[in-house]
């Protein structure tokens, strides 16, 4: 029998690639003639420049460029087989991860470490440039990535304003003179891992903020500030930015890069599974088998499993789910594609010890979800 095998990372203990190698290992001891395909998958994300280069065969490069707090960072990005798309994770360079829990500050953090390393993508020549966005440390709305790009964000003194989102409640204009031509040569496509709008209740402040450092009057400041850029953008580059799905992406990044770069926003996992060819892969596939650390009511809403799900129903391949941990809403699943769905943890224990052994365990349900499926099938 075909198998495809389609999981997202265990944030904390496995890698989409760890995860399909143990999966791997456990379809192949159910089935000795089984034959895998293994593609790791990502829904925007940390992980998307791993899963994307893993998938195509590509290589990675690695570019030092200024951090979320200022002090630069060594940031990875990816480059495809052919040399002609790089893959860029906003969280490599402006990420969450890199911002220790007691400095956290969305109003100081900025996203000019991703324009930097947009930068060093146009420099290697690409005509393409797919940006996963998500798990950031920022919330300025692209701004610090438009200012390495050459765009002047600047406030009625005519100075240029300084990192972060605070900085943009004395936004005056935006003067686009010296932005970077080459950015009219390539195609930017966003992979947003949430689909929220830019401001309001369910804007990137006032959902993603906390998360970041923000308090309730930061919050209510930073929403504010990003309303203001995008009238501004408006007003001086013609671009309506703040309600597209996933605008609030990111801090706002996901608004900034369609403002600034001309970019297009996608769904994260709809634009990886066309990128590594998911649904192709899919046909024919006798089963596909897709993962994920935790899967409850959100993961129906367009995360990585959900998205596999979808692709595969379309192609009439039967999809069975693993996760660490399954929380409530999970069953909104088995209504989009998924057939079932199982923990990989086989008795009562700590997360500590569930993520040490994820590979162990992970391997052993894919080997009993295969089984059962197989002797489903000879009757
Ligand atoms: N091996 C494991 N066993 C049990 N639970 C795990 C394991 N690995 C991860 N988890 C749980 O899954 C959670 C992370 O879920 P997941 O990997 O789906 O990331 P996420 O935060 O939903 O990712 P993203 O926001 O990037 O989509 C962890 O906080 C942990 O509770
Ligand atoms: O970075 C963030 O703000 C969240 O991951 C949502 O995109």
């Amino acid at each position: 029998m075909r198998y495809v095998i389609a999981p997202d990372k265990f944030k904390g203990s496995l890698s989409a690639v760890d995860a399909c190698r143990a999966i791997a290992l456990g379809v192949r001891r159910a089935d000795d003639a089984a034959e895998v395909d293994e593609i790791p998958m990502a829904d925007g994300g940390e992980g998307t420049v791993e899963a994307l280069v893993t998938a195509l065969d590509g290589t990675t490069r690695t570019s030092r460029v200024t951090g979320p707090l200022g002090p630069p960072v060594e940031a990875r990005f990816g480059l495809s087989g052919d040399g002609r798309t790089a893959f860029i994770e906003m969280a490599a360079a402006s990420g969450l991860v890199l911002v220790p829990e007691d400095r956290r500050d969305p109003t100081v953090a900025t996203t000019r470490g991703t324009g930097e390393l947009i930068r060093a993508a146009l420099d290697v020549g690409v005509d393409r440039i797919v940006v996963g966005i998500g798990g950031s440390a920022t919330n300025d709305g692209g701004a610090g990535m438009a200012q390495a790009l050459g765009y002047r964000l600047l406030d009625a003194g005519g100075d240029d304003l300084g990192p972060g989102g605070g900085p943009l409640a004395r936004l005056d204009r935006i003067d686009p003179t010296g932005r970077d031509p080459r950015l009219d040569r390539v195609e930017l496509a966003v992979a947003c891992d949430v689909t929220n709008p830019l401001c309001g209740p369910d804007g990137a402040s006032a959902v993603y903020g906390p998360q970041k450092g923000a308090d309730r009057e930061a919050v209510d400041r930073l929403d504010r500030n990003l309303r203001r850029l995008a009238e501004v953008v408006r007003r001086d580059l013609g671009r309506s930015v703040a309600d597209l799905p996933g605008a609030g992406a990111a801090g706002g990044l996901g608004a900034g890069l369609v403002a600034f770069g001309g970019g297009r926003l996608e769904r994260g996992v709809e634009l990886v599974s066309r990128t590594v060819g998911l649904a192709d892969r899919l046909e024919g596939a006798d089963l596909c088998l897709t993962a994920e650390g935790s899967l409850d009511e959100q993961t129906a809403h367009g995360k990585t499993i959900a998205g596999v799900a979808l692709v595969a129903r379309d192609r009439g391949c039967p999809v069975i789910a693993l996760a660490g941990g399954i929380g409530p809403g999970a069953e909104a699943l088995l209504g989009s594609g998924v057939s079932a769905f199982f923990s990989i943890c086989d008795r009562p224990m700590a997360l500590r010890e569930a993520i040490d052994q994820a590979d162990l365990l992970l391997g052993r349900v894919a080997e009993q979800a295969v089984r059962a499926f197989r002797s489903g099938r000879r009757r």
